[in-house]
């Protein structure tokens, strides 16, 4: 039972507080990415479960066991880090097998384990050349087999690919979960990259300054944001925001115009408790025609990007800034566009708490049918 749990967990440096109050529980076995802003405190945390950082006030429970007081050295944790810190006058075979040889692990044991990962991760044909004699991609999996060797319960990765070019951090993202497959530890992943989340994480948990904004399946944290930061964070272009909206009796008003909401909606926006709405749109959930379309409104083109597979057009609608998604570069700056949306895609969320309202039932239904596989949530993030 490799699990780990955060019960009011603060961290502070001084009177700087990092973490405030965190309340976070990782399943054994589990992929848990920490995904948020530089200097949210994702390394922190890290750094709290491997024992490397105190805990400040809290508990921090590791197997059922409260830790806060443990000795990295007896928590049975494997790290990776960024820069993946592998000793310079060593050889590959000495990096890999260094810590084994403290621990006193037997002889026989430690060429066992050794065999094995070199094995799994092709490390064999290096062992006796020195980090400096390897590509980046061969230095990584090096330290991936340094912690694998451990045979650690937890295995604890702090951006342990943002060094690696394009292609080679799919690979290595392949390692990764093969060593997962193969040896089904408790990683917890720390990474800025949402790509990198959406593809390694079975669960995704976003911060900001400090604090859990969501914890959920990547499916669930894209189509079904708990927050406008999460909605805003997730994504790329991110969702478009409306703060000037107004609600009455089924319709969304937006400066002159208004979006019908379906029945669905109005019902569950009647029964809702809300201060003031705020709209919420993927670009990806717009299409523009050149002419009006039962349902659209108007906007004007300000400018459009070119984004490889497609292009992001930057529109203005009632002085809102939005932005679409389009296979074609058809819209001309300063021309008039119709933006239509596809309701059952809105996200509506609550000005003062900048919290989800949810949705209607029926929507979650089809929400569901409809959100498909990873490969559809890379296509739109990427
Ligand atoms: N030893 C320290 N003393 C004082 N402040 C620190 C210390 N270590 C980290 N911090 C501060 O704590 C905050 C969180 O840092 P942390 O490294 O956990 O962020 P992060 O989310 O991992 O960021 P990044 O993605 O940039 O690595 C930052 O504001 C950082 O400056």
């Amino acid at each position: 039972m490799a699990n780990i749990k955060f019960v009011n967990v603060k961290k502070s440096y001084g009177n700087h507080v990092i973490i405030n109050n965190l309340n976070l529980e990782i399943h054994s076995g589990e992929r848990l990415v920490l995904l948020g802003p530089s200097g949210c405190g994702k390394s922190t945390i890290l750094r709290m479960i491997a024992g490397l950082e105190e805990v400040t006030d809290g508990d921090l429970y590791m197997r059922n066991e409260r830790v806060n007081d443990i000795p990295p050295g007896k928590r049975n944790v494997g790290m990776v880090f960024q820069n993946y810190a592998l000793y310079p006058h060593m050889t590959v075979k000495e990096n890999i097998t260094y810590a084994l040889k403290v621990k006193k692990v037997p002889k026989h044991e430690i060429e066992k384990r050794l065999d094995a990962t070199a094995e799994f991760l092709q490390l064999k044909q290096y062992y006796d050349r020195k980090p400096s004699e390897l590509s980046g991609g061969q230095r990584q999996r090096v330290a991936l087999a340094r912690s694998t060797v451990k045979n650690s319960d937890y295995f604890l990765l702090d951006e342990p690919l943002s060094n690696l070019d394009a292609q080679l951090r799919i690979s290595a993202r392949e390692a990764l979960m093969d060593i997962h497959h193969e040896y089904k530890q408790t990683m917890v992943y720390v990474t800025h990259d949402q790509i990198e989340a959406m593809t390694f994480g079975t669960r995704i948990a976003l911060l900001n300054k400090g604090e859990l904004q969501m914890l959920d399946t990547p499916e669930n944290v894209y189509h079904r944001p708990a927050n406008i930061f999460t909605a805003t964070f997730i994504g790329n272009p991110p969702t478009n925001i409306l703060e000037n909206v107004h609600y009455t009796n089924g319709l969304l008003t937006i400066g002159k115009q208004s979006l019908q909401l379906s029945d669905d909606w109005k019902n569950y926006v009647e029964k809702s408790t809300y201060h003031q709405i705020v709209l919420g749109i993927r670009p990806e959930h717009i299409h523009l025609t050149k002419s009006p379309q039962a349902g659209s409104i108007r906007a004007k083109v300000k400018h459009s990007e070119n984004q490889g597979s497609n292009f992001a057009i930057h529109l203005d609608v009632e002085g809102e800034n939005i932005i679409a998604i389009e296979a074609f570069n058809i819209f001309k700056a300063g021309e008039e566009v119709f933006v239509n949306i596809t309701m059952d895609e809105i996200h509506l969320f609550d000005k003062a708490t900048e919290n989800n309202l949810g949705y209607p039932e029926n929507i979650i239904r089809k929400k569901k049918v409809a959100s498909g596989t990873d490969e559809h949530l890379l296509e739109v993030l990427q």
